[in-house]
């Protein structure tokens, strides 16, 4: 039997030459470890290995033949990949598991580590209290048919009636599994729990932190796996599974009647209830929810999951050479902000950052990469809790820049602007006398004169303030905005 498959526990007299070293993976690694721990993708017991890996992405199968449909695997830096043993670490350093390295491999590129898992600590991560291992949450099951249904979104009238038409035609108990994925995991959680009272007697709810794959149909089947893990013996999904290992059933056709109940004989007016899109487009502007189309309870969840667009935070990047014009138009809409709009406004400028934040960083690439990533962070948390944030480092590099774009678009509001000043007119701004001491020689790794500016190809605005006044720049900043959603008509002058 391969490493990476279940196997008894090992033992923890480790050799005294044994190296340990910690490692913190992403959140969406430390969620297979959660599952992998919980005994939530059986028969894993650990990240696969080469072999394993390469077996399940040519053929959707362990080496064993079982259907497997995706890569569990783990990537480290190469030092970590030479350690015996990795304790793995939650976002705030302490340990979660730790991981026995019997078969480190690299594809290339990447170097990966496998082996066996064992937890290092009390089962912890959000929610905990709802979610027991998958053994205790099976054992606790009622004998006969198990409906599982994993839910990456609330459960509206129309879903809630086609859980109960299929739990009635089956005979079955039903297992809802909320997928705990996206910014806020714990208000789709609320929002399931407050349909509870619509869905049939008994329901076993259990929150599971599985990390959406990239490949939707690998996602569908791995989604599947879990469901039977945790006991399910059906599920409900629309999508097809491949090699799924309990039977599919697909939800079936529901209608509106004339009375605004979901039937499955019924007929009537806008009978097939609100689109996804058209839900989206009301979310969006901060309409009503119909009645006949979800509950007050369940609306209220589903409004704080997805807040109307003038009321979810924002970002606003702008990039450019030293003397574009960045800090003076950030100001200018900050200011126009603070004046006309509701939300707090946070001015993450590239002077101030350097001398508090970023404290200690210097212009070689990698410092500047840190200085933007942490400017990043900060502008994701402001985005998460409804704010504005306001950023005008150079970040002269695509990568930092897309790494920023990634953080705060799962938070909120994005736009890139590119104050496309020529590198001529920065350089006869001159305002801080720095480019004449980068072009003595006095100033090393000068953007723009000594070292790189990436332009980018993908912003949302680019401003070249050499032909442009600054009221005229930030109106267009302000347009965008406008047209995107994000903030209203401003209500006075
Ligand atoms: N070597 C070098 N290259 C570029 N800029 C330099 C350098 N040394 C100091 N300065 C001053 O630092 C400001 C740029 O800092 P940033 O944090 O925005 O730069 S970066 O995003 O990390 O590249 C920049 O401010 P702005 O003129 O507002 O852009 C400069 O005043
Ligand atoms: N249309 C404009 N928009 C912004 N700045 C302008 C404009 N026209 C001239 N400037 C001047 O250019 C300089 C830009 O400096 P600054 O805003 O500090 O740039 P950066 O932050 O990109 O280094 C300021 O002195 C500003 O007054």
């Amino acid at each position: 039997m391969s490493a990476n498959r279940a196997e008894p526990e090992c033992s923890d007299d480790l050799a005294e030459d044994v190296t340990v070293l910690g490692w913190v993976p992403e959140p969406a690694e430390l969620s297979d470890v959660e599952l992998l721990l919980d005994g939530a993708f059986p028969p894993l017991g650990g990240f696969l290995d080469a072999a394993e890996a390469e077996s399940v992405r040519t053929r959707r199968r362990l080496s064993d033949g079982t259907p497997w449909p995706a890569p569990i695997t783990l990537p480290v830096p190469a030092e970590v990949a030479t350690a015996d043993e990795i304790e793995l670490r939650d976002a705030e350093g302490a340990p979660v598991a730790l991981l026995r390295n019997i078969a480190p491999w690299s594809d290339g590129t990447t170097c990966h580590v496998s082996g066996p898992l064992r937890p290092a600590a009390a089962p912890g991560g959000a929610l905990r209290r709802m979610r027991p291992p998958a053994a205790e949450v099976r054992a606790g099951l009622p004998a006969g048919p198990v409906l599982g249904l994993v839910a990456d979104e609330p459960l509206h009238h129309r879903e809630l009636a086609q859980v109960r038409e299929l739990a009635a035609e089956l005979d079955a108990h039903v297992l809802l599994l909320p997928r705990m994925t996206g910014p806020r995991p714990e208000i789709l959680v609320q929002a399931l729990l407050a349909a509870r009272p619509h869905l049939p007697a008994g329901t076993t709810i259990v929150p599971v932190p599985l990390a959406r794959r990239a490949d939707p149909d690998g996602d569908a089947a791995l989604a599947a796996q879990v469901a039977a893990a945790y006991g399910a013996t059906h599920l409900i999904t629309e999508r097809q599974v491949d090699g799924c290992p309990i039977p599919v059933v697909e939800p079936p056709e529901m209608l509106r009647d004339s009375e605004d109940r979901w039937t499955r004989a019924g007929i009537g007016p806008g009978s097939g209830g609100l689109s996804t899109a058209e839900l989206r487009a009301r979310l969006d502007d901060g309409a009503p929810l119909p009645s006949w189309f979800t509950t007050p309870e369940i609306a209220e969840q589903q409004r704080r999951l997805h807040p109307p667009l003038n009321r979810r935070g924002f970002t606003v990047l702008f990039t450019g050479l030293s003397g574009a014009g960045k800090s003076t138009l950030a100001r200018a809409l900050r200011d126009e902000l603070s004046q006309h709009d509701h939300r707090a406004v946070t001015l993450l400028d590239g002077d101030v950052v350097r001398r508090t934040l970023c404290e200690g960083l210097g212009f070689s690439a990698a410092d500047r990469s840190r200085n933007v990533r942490r400017i990043g962070f900060v502008a994701s948390e402001v985005t998460r809790h409804g704010g504005a944030a306001i950023c005008a480092p150079i970040a002269p590099y695509e990568d930092d820049r897309d790494a920023v774009r990634r953080m705060v678009a799962e938070c909120g509001g994005f736009v890139l602007v590119y104050v496309a000043t020529p590198l001529g007119e920065c350089e006869r701004r001159d305002r801080k006398g720095l480019y004449r001491k980068a072009r003595a020689g006095a100033l090393p790794e000068f953007t723009g004169v000594s070292a790189p500016y990436e332009a980018p190809a993908d912003a949302d605005l680019v401003l070249d303030t050499s032909g442009l006044s600054q009221d005229e720049a930030v109106g267009r900043v302000v347009a965008l905005l406008r047209e995107r959603g994000w903030v209203g008509s401003w209500t006075w002058e």
